[in-house]
């Protein structure tokens, strides 16, 4: 695959940043705008229940911003939780026939390193940072076989974070329904995957590899210690008052 600038139409962020989340906003997109796909055309969506708290952030040449209004809702789960659906009607209603790659990521997240051409790919996931050295069985899959997202014991490669879900326009959007689809089918029986969105991702993924691993240098965390083994860290979950930021605890 080429990833060469001329043929790559343009590269989506979709980001959900709702209730209190704007306020990493503006972090997340001055430092977006230095670091993240410098050069190429980049449209960001950014789904929203108030869009008159968006900040105003200068873009650069062929850098585009979208605001899409969303409802409010009282519970962080959900927000997370209908960012699959979001991300699939975005890309049928919108992307589709404008853009060759998408990613989905979290706004609570500011770039510190070059993050370009050399993370794209067919289906793109990140490692969770908290989760790289963690032995499979140890990973926190959903394990109650009530769930859609249920993973046995010996099944599982790694643990993808779900900040960071990207690839062709066309495979994001087969992740996100499934997802979406899986995601009703539990809600249909009262069960709610323990990390929500992220369990069905994972469990996605076991059945449709990724074809390409980011490492978690593109999905760190700021309060984790830096490690020997970790050099450049390129975006990075800035640390959080989750009580004060987040609807309901
Ligand atoms: C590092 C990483 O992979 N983090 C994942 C993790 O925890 P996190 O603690 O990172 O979850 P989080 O609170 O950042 O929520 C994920 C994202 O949803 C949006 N949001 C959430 C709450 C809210 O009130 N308003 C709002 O806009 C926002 O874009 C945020 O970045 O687990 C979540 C699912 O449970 C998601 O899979 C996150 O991506
Ligand atoms: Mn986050």
């Amino acid at each position: 695959m080429s990833s060469d600038k001329d043929q790559v139409r343009q590269v989506l962020g979709i980001m959900a940043s709702e209730v209190r989340y704007t306020q990493f906003l503006k972090y997340f997109l001055e430092s977006a705008e230095q670091q993240y796909f410098v050069g190429y055309r980049v449209r960001y969506y950014i789904f929203t229940d108030k869009p008159e708290e968006i900040p105003l952030v200068k873009l650069g040449n062929e850098r585009y911003l979208t605001v899409i209004k969303v409802p409010s809702s009282n519970r962080w789960q959900e927000i997370t939780l209908r960012r699959m659906e979001k991300v699939e009607k975005l890309i049928e209603s919108l992307l589709a026939n404008e853009a060759d790659y998408v990613f989905s990521l979290d706004v609570d997240t500011k770039f510190y390193g070059h993050w370009g051409a050399e993370s794209l790919g067919r289906l793109v996931g990140a490692i969770h940072p908290g989760y790289y050295k963690t032995s499979r069985n140890q990973f926190p899959y959903e394990r109650r076989p009530e769930s859609h997202a249920f993973i046995p014991l010996e099944e599982g490669d790694y643990y993808y974070g779900g900040a960071v879900i990207g690839g062709l326009v066309k495979d994001v959007l087969q992740l996100a329904k499934t997802c979406r689809k899986q995601l009703e089918a539990d809600a249909a029986k009262s069960i709610e995957a323990v990390w929500q969105e992220e369990s069905h991702l994972n469990k996605y993924f076991i059945y449709n590899k990724p074809s390409k691993l980011l490492s978690p240098e593109y999905l760190w965390q700021d309060l984790k210690a830096k490690t020997k083994e970790v050099k450049v860290i390129r975006f990075s979950q800035v640390i959080k008052n989750y009580a004060a930021v987040r609807p309901n605890p």
